[in-house]
């Protein structure tokens, strides 16, 4: 068998165990390219991506690699030798950009941005200094956009992640990290012109050019920018003219070496534009953010409340993050109008009733009765695992112990029946929900750790439920 059949095994095994969106990013970028002795190679795109996939995805590499070579099956990683020679298409040259026509930096014509006062042309960064990388909090949600966000800053015009796009939905901190970027990298490049745009000012400035015909001029201003910053490309979407001239500017850009960071609310391979477009902004980095897990929540509202000098107790910042579960932009809402209060009422004030109060304006479900959903995502949370994974398939440890805990909850504060609890967990049959409750009983007599994590388990889910509150 040669490398690509085995590699294609391989992928088989993995599908199994990794959700599609995971498998999209991280497996399917992938090229087998040698077998040897029982030694399979395959080429990742870059560094970060080898070491995501050692951190990771280790366990499941390997077993999809016993499986398909046997015990003895090895895996080699090459870095894709040939990512920094993608030249930009001839037709941008030939569009009158080569980039001797780049215009020094002061002469600046068309200067879309309006500064008023400003007698020498610059280029304003439009960056707010409140977002930095020192007060974006890591957790597994977002490290790789992190990390991905600070090896551009760090090296702007050498960045193996041209362009690199952040993705993900409303609120989770796409905006911060780009801000951040461009944060850092005019404290540290003083000399490099950072620019921070929306699309949809980019588009307002190319219609106004339009009508005072002076488009030519505001596409070179814009190659000026050492680092461009660019925020919702989704707007994108449907704007033809933009999709067009934004892609020459691309072009000329990365091919000097500039570096280009955009934001997305869903996934490249999803954005309806030009199929050219779309293949250039895949040429780097792709990296999503997901909703941070409990714990990741608990400390950016405590990072945000020490930033507005307000004390919350501990046991309220647990009870608002636990219901604020899709959009931290909602997290600083409950802040700030906890703050509010504050000003009224002292700290003392901040308590779980007050908490309770706000969040009546925020989510509808507080105080509700246990449901197996609750249970569901306290336990996935507590394992920070997706939801999804309790019914998948998948046989990992960790995996199968969250999903026997769920059961074993949903049997102990719900009234489900055994075979409604095994078809909300995959369509599993009444047995394993019976095999699973047992086995978690027995686990409960004899592991200290296990009965620990259902004692915290249980107080989770209390305070899911408002228990304690009014
Ligand atoms: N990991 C984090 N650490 C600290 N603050 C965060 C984090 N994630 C999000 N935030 C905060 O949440 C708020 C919303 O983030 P941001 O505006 O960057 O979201 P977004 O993903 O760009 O949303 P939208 O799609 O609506 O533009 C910001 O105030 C940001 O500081």
């Amino acid at each position: 068998m040669d490398h690509t059949v085995i590699w294609n095994n391989c992928l088989q095994t993995i599908r199994q165990s990794v959700d599609p969106q995971s498998f999209q990013t991280w497996f399917a970028p992938i090229k087998p390219v040698a077998l040897q002795s029982n030694e399979l190679t395959i080429q990742v795109p870059h560094r970060l991506f080898y070491e995501w996939l050692e951190e990771h995805y280790i366990e499941v590499l390997k077993t999809s690699l016993n499986k398909a070579l046997g015990k003895s099956g090895r895996l080699q990683y090459r870095i894709n030798p040939h990512r920094q020679e993608v030249k930009a298409p001839a037709s941008v040259l030939a569009n009158g950009q080569p980039t001797e026509a780049v215009p020094t930096r002061n002469v600046a014509p068309g200067n879309p941005f309006v500064i008023p006062g400003m007698t020498r042309p610059r280029i304003p960064s439009n960056l707010d200094p409140n977002y930095t990388f020192d007060n974006f909090i890591e957790g597994d949600c977002n490290s790789l956009a992190r990390n991905a966000a600070k090896a551009v800053a760090d090296n702007p015009s050498q960045t193996s992640f041209n362009p690199l796009v952040i993705h993900g939905n409303v609120g989770l901190g796409k905006t911060h990290l780009l801000q951040a970027i461009g944060n850092y990298i005019s404290k540290k490049f003083p000399e490099k012109a950072v620019l921070y745009v929306s699309t949809d000012t980019f588009t307002n400035q190319l219609v106004s050019s339009i009508g005072s015909n002076t488009t030519n001029d505001l596409v070179n201003w814009y190659q000026n920018v050492d680092v461009l910053l660019v925020d919702d490309i989704q707007q994108l979407v449907k704007r033809k003219k933009t999709q067009d001239v934004f892609f020459n500017l691309f072009n000329v850009l990365r091919q000097n070496n500039k570096a280009i960071v955009m934001t997305c609310d869903r996934p490249i391979i999803e954005l309806d534009i030009e199929d050219r477009l779309r293949s250039r902004f895949q040429w780097g980095l792709s990296a999503d953010l997901s909703m941070p897990a409990l714990e990741t929540r608990m400390a950016i509202l405590n990072s945000k409340a020490s930033t507005n000098s307000v004390e919350i107790p501990a046991e309220v910042v647990e009870f608002i993050c636990f219901h604020i579960q899709h959009n931290i932009r909602q997290l600083e809402g409950v802040l700030n109008n906890l703050v509010l209060h504050k000003g009224v009422m002292g700290n003392q004030g901040i308590d779980l009733k007050l908490a309770k109060e706000v969040l009546k304006n925020f989510v509808s479900e507080i105080n509700k009765e246990v449901t197996p959903d609750v249970i569901q995502r306290t336990v996935a949370d507590y394992y920070d695992l997706d939801v999804d994974k309790l019914s998948s398939s998948t046989r990992r440890r960790q995996v199968v112990l969250a999903r026997q805990i769920s059961m074993f909850l949903v049997k102990e504060y719900t009234d489900q029946s055994l075979k409604a609890i095994g078809r909300m967990f995959g369509n599993r049959d009444h047995s394993t929900v019976l095999y699973s409750i047992k086995t978690v009983k027995d686990l409960m007599e004899t592991n200290d750790e296990i009965k620990k994590a259902l004692a915290e388990l249980e107080r989770k889910i209390r305070i899911g439920q408002g228990e304690g509150v009014l």
